[in-house]
């Protein structure tokens, strides 16, 4: 079974809905008419989606460039680089983070790193594990602009005048971009050994299969030939017209039922991965969060919640276990659809079937987004987070502050900024979330450097306060959310409560102002600072709740601190 995506549906009372949504989709031929690149599915106007479905074809239209793939991939083994670092965010990165968990490097392939924080504590922590003289460098924007991918770049340009003559080095750097980007013509001006130039009509979430996903993932020795294959034979099954019958349309089938959920209140995707597909999760999230999170409306994707027994859950839940290979799909998921909660299963063959994955969601995204009334291709209010920080970097130019919200409690490590009448942070957050309301969620947004310590003390908070709230809790770091669930957050119905987690840096990092140039006016710890005081401005002002804490010693110690306060 391969390339195939076996879907199973246990509907309980959506099952009428869903049906009464596949048979008008069928009526009006939506199928067709987003093979036919047709805008009216979504929105009656075409701005940002008639030029925004390239994804449709690319599996196909990949097949002819791979050899350049190949022959870039063989160019940098000769050169003697060793370790590649991709610099990039959302949906530039996400993809081949993906792909690097899943397939391990074959031998005598590149080791990849996926660089997508301003930590700087996270930053220096990946420069002290380079060995620069063999290292290479990915800068992958679409609009190559992106100021956390464009800071990256800029540094590690710079660090590699240290150990290169200028001359060189430009050869441990290749871009991926659309284009007549900024980054093109920079990349040509520093002369890097390649420049990819993707489809400009594939947005960032909807690139897995291009050159942002197919590039970092070859470089590691991954067969991308056959992920390629699967993913061309998952878009030949969502070119089905029919939804059900000998050859199901998965993507179509899968989108009916998470936008019909959706519409009847059940918008918290619950979201299970098998380990053999790793973070596919945090894929799924950026695309379904910042594809349908617009205009009131969303589904919020909630990944990485331990499952627990019926009773933790409220009647906003659909779930959808994603699986590769045989058995084990449905552990621990009878309980709940007994309990009458609306599942999905959907199982692949093998790991590499992830291609077949990538355009099966991209598809059901573009369907549940038509059932919503919602254009999945935009993404209107990530830039309202953007300016807000913008504007304090502009500040902080002229003054050397940032704006710093008083401690108003303090234990263990953990603060409490801004006004709060709690005598502690745990009592503070005990008073915040149980005020969400029915229907609502819990965001948590750590803009602490990411890694399996603080992966782990962030999953245990997520799962104390969803037993506690009976809420829907998701967690992601800053400012890497900000690409992906930062979309919905502002952009739904207002039901997302804000925890803010920020932490000490123990070692600024410079942002040179330009590559090449000593001067530096601003640290990546004052970007970081910056984005989250902006996106935290952003969501008062569309009217969120947000709670800031600060962590001044090690984040998961103070986290699980926290979590015992509050068990
Ligand atoms: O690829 P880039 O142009 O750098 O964009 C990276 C990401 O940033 C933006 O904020 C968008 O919200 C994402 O959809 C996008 O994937």
């Amino acid at each position: 079974m391969t390339g195939e995506t076996a879907l199973e549906l246990f509907l309980g009372t959506l099952a009428s809905e869903v049906k009464a949504s596949v048979e008008a989709m069928t009526r009006d031929r939506i199928v067709e008419r987003i093979w036919r690149k047709d805008h009216t599915v979504w929105k009656p106007e075409p701005e940002e989606i008639t030029n925004r479905l390239g994804w449709l074809h690319v599996a196909e239209a990949m097949i002819p460039r791979l050899p350049e793939v190949d022959s870039f991939v063989e160019e940098v083994r000769s050169a003697g680089l060793t370790q590649a670092v991709l610099l990039g965010m959302g949906g530039s990165s996400l993809a081949p983070e993906v792909l690097a968990r899943i397939f391990p490097r074959r031998p005598g392939f590149l080791d990849l790193t996926v660089l997508d924080t301003t930590h700087p504590d996270a930053i220096a922590r990946v420069r002290d594990r380079l060995d620069l003289k063999r290292s290479l460098f990915i800068v992958a924007t679409k609009s190559g602009g992106t100021v956390e991918t464009i800071s990256l770049f800029k540094y590690f340009y710079n660090l590699m005048l240290d150990v290169r003559p200028p001359h060189q080095v430009g050869g441990h750097f290749c871009a991926i971009t659309d284009p007549g980007s900024g980054l093109e013509e920079r990349a040509r001006s520093l002369a890097f050994r390649k420049i990819f130039l993707n489809d400009p009509e594939i947005g960032g979430r909807y690139s897995a299969l291009s050159y942002f996903g197919l590039v970092p993932a070859a470089l590691m020795g991954t067969d991308i030939r056959t992920i390629l294959e699967r993913g061309r034979r998952a878009a030949q099954a969502c070119g089905v017209a029919s939804p059900g019958g000998a050859e199901p349309n998965p993507g179509l089938l899968l989108g009916s039922v998470l936008g019909t959920a959706a519409r009847a209140g059940r918008d918290k995707m619950t979201l299970m991965v098998d380990p053999l597909l790793a973070n596919l999760a945090d894929w799924v999230e950026q695309l379904v969060a910042e594809s349908t999170g617009k205009e009131g409306r969303g589904i919020l994707p909630v990944a990485g919640e331990p499952l627990g027994p019926p009773d933790v859950y409220g009647d906003d839940r659909v779930f959808v276990w994603v699986g590769a290979g045989k058995g084990g799909s449905w552990q621990g998921l009878e309980a709940l659809r007994e309990a009458g909660f609306p599942c999905v299963g959907i199982t692949v063959g093998d790991p590499h079937d992830v291609g077949a994955l990538f355009f099966v969601w991209e598809f059901a995204t573009a369907v549940a987004a038509h059932l919503l009334g919602v254009n999945p291709f935009d993404q209107p209010n990530v830039e309202s987070a953007k300016i807000q920080a913008k504007k304090m970097l502009g500040a902080y130019r002229e003054s050397g502050t940032l704006p710093r919200l008083p401690a108003t409690a303090e234990q263990e490590g953990l603060q409490v900024l801004g006004h709060s009448p709690a005598a502690t942070p745990a009592d503070a957050l005990r008073r915040f979330v149980d005020h969400v309301s029915q229907g609502g969620y819990v965001a948590i947004q750590a803009y602490v450097p990411p890694d399996q310590e603080t992966d782990r003390s962030l999953g245990r908070l997520q799962k104390t306060l969803r037993n506690r709230t009976r809420k829907a809790v998701t967690v992601g770091y800053g400012p890497r959310f900000l690409h992906s669930t930062g979309q919905l957050h502002k952009g739904d119905a207002g039901k997302g409560s804000f925890i803010q987690i920020s932490s000490d840096i123990s070692r600024d990092v410079p942002i040179p102002d330009a590559p090449g140039e000593p001067a530096s006016s601003v640290t990546f710890g004052a970007l970081i600072a910056a984005q989250a005081h902006g996106d935290r401005e952003a969501l008062l002002q569309a009217g969120r709740p947000v709670l800031r804490l600060h962590v001044t010693r090690k984040v998961a110690e103070a986290l699980d601190r926290l979590c015992e306060h509050l068990d």
